[in-house]
């Protein structure tokens, strides 16, 4: 992509994710990277960022300002010499690869203002959208804060009801590009099959339908749906919830418009017959449609969170101590910067909307 001018850069809000993690040297490296692109504002503890960045490259140069100097003046003006830090200080010294509850309520506190920022304050928003590194999600919890993930966490905060994870990525070897949504997010297996009702798999189908075709721009997308039993339930001898409910709910959206085909076995739906025109897979739970496309993508695919009223993208791993504690240089940055990009792409088609309908 080429290089864009400042006015028409769109500003993104990099929370830096777990300390401990990779979070922070990717997001440094992938916004670095991509400067040229976008403004990219990293949300974080200004003075271990600086740490980090002279331990990656002594040529990379950041700018921090405070919350409160955000809230009182907006963001300085940008240039590509420098990236710009809100500075949300952390309660313990990092150590890389080691997780300290104490820092919990300060990664939380990235996200609440990257939030924040995507509201608008001064009365405007300081940010076009947010990209997450990824946090650790057991030391928030640890923290004394229950919490399950950026999704859930997103969905309550912004009042949204119900919201949609997917990811996506390109598989290579001329493979169609791939999307996996999900019907349930961060749940013990035990309690997905009580969470797939008509109502919740009904909402999740038109969120899903919505923003493929509005945030993805796909005019009429073809959405394959999987069963949740082995066999989609083998004509209701290995369980009965394909027929109790996810055909029920197929039969009711493609009546309304939606083109949702299934429920399919999850185990014969990912060939490349089935994918080829298909826009996007939903998969009833985590473990069923992730591994999936990790197995085929990982390290340049991204998470979206849909039916937000904001725009959120993350990578497509995890907090990686085990590489953290080796040290910096280890970490591959390429799924952050296909996060910054696909954020970058969804904020000009959002952009381009809204000149059309003014
Ligand atoms: N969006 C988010 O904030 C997410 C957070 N997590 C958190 O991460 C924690 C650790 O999850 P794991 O299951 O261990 O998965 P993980 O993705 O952190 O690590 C799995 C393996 O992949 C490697 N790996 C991960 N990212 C890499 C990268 N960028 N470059 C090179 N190698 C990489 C790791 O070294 C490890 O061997 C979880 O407990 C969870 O809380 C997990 C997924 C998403
Ligand atoms: N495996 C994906 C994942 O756990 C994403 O979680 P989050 O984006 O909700 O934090």
């Amino acid at each position: 992509m080429a290089p864009q001018s400042a006015a028409s850069r769109p500003v993104l809000a990099i929370t830096v994710g777990e300390p401990a993690g990779i979070g922070p040297e990717i997001a440094i490296r992938a916004a670095w990277a991509l400067r040229e692109q976008a403004n990219c504002v990293l949300v974080g503890d200004a003075a271990f960022l600086a740490l980090t960045a002279s331990l990656i490259d002594p040529t990379i140069r950041l700018s921090a300002l405070s919350i409160q100097a955000l809230r009182n003046g907006g963001l300085p003006h940008f240039g590509v010499e420098r990236l710009a830090v809100v500075d949300v200080p952390l309660a313990a010294h990092v150590v890389p690869g080691q997780l300290d509850p104490e820092n919990g309520l300060a990664v939380l506190a990235t996200l609440d203002l990257a939030i924040e920022g995507c509201r608008g304050g001064n009365d405007r928003a300081w940010f076009d959208a947010i990209v997450t590194a990824p946090l650790q999600k057991s030391t928030i919890n640890d923290a004394g804060i229950a919490f399950s993930g950026h999704t859930e966490y997103l969905a309550e905060k912004t009042g949204t009801p119900k919201v949609v994870m997917m990811l996506a990525g390109a598989p290579g070897h001329d493979q169609p590009y791939l999307r996996v949504a999900l019907a349930t997010t961060h749940l013990p297996l035990k309690d997905v099959p009580g969470a797939l009702t008509r109502d919740n798999l009904t909402q999740v189908l038109d969120i899903l339908h919505a923003d493929l075709r509005d945030k993805f721009g796909i005019a009429a997308p073809v959405i394959l749906v999987t069963g949740l039993n082995p066999h989609a339930g083998e004509n209701g001898y290995l369980g009965r919830e394909e027929i109790d409910v996810i055909t029920p709910v197929l039969i009711e959206a493609r009546s309304r418009g939606i083109d949702a085909r299934g429920p399919y076995p999850a185990d014969t739906l990912f060939q490349p017959k089935y994918l080829k025109d298909a826009d996007c897979v939903l998969a009833m739970y985590h473990d069923q449609g992730l591994p999936v496309l990790k197995h085929a993508t990982f390290g340049r695919g991204i998470n979206v969170t849909l039916g937000l009223p904001l725009i959120r993208i993350s990578v497509d791993h995890g907090t990686a101590l085990d590489l953290a504690a080796q040290g910096l240089g280890l970490a591959d940055c390429g799924s952050m910067e296909e996060a910054i990009r696909a954020a970058m792409h969804m904020v000009a088609a959002r952009r381009a909307a809204a000149t059309t309908n003014n």
